[in-house]
């Protein structure tokens, strides 16, 4: 059992255009410098789908009315009793060109070309299951933003 103090509600989307994702390079706050899918806190009173599609706009202006979720991962890092509850989204059905914003630069990256040494290091375990088409569930526990201690990961 994790006994941590609280959740806190993220969601994360990943966006794909045939063999492309779309990933942005977040430019500054928490995981600046590290290439990342799009998304943030939920709100109170929005939904995941809300939450995700509004941070999609925001971040990088394309909307998408067909975000699906198809991961579940618990972020934990050594040391901070808050767990990142994580909903990991997508959908390849979107409208608009990628824009970059305040927050990040979003770019198109060739899934056999994922920029893994500057993206979280649990990222290179469950994003080829996204890509696969596989829906997950995932635990990581991290020390600090280089190092993970453990890992749980499943298709299910
Ligand atoms: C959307 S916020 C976020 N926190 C994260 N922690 C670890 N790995 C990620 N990909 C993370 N994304």
């Amino acid at each position: 059992v994790r006994s941590t103090t609280s959740r806190k509600v993220l969601t994360l989307v990943i966006i794909r255009k045939g063999s492309d994702i779309l990933l942005g390079m977040k430019k500054r706050g928490f995981g600046a410098g590290k290439w990342n899918g799009f998304g943030g806190k939920v709100e109170p009173g929005e939904t995941i789908l809300e939450a995700a599609k509004r941070e999609l706009q925001e971040e990088c202006h394309l909307r998408s009315d067909s975000l699906r979720e198809v991961g579940l991962i618990e972020f934990e890092f050594k040391g901070d009793p808050v767990l990142e509850e994580t909903h990991v989204l997508t959908s390849d059905v979107f409208e608009g060109e990628p824009k970059e914003t305040e927050e990040m630069r979003p770019q198109w990256f060739s899934i056999d070309n994922i920029p893994y040494h500057q993206m979280w290091l649990g990222d290179k375990y469950w994003l080829p299951l996204l890509i696969q088409g596989e829906q997950f569930k995932g635990y990581f526990l991290f020390e600090g933003e280089e190092k993970i201690l453990n890992y749980e990961l499943k298709t299910s």
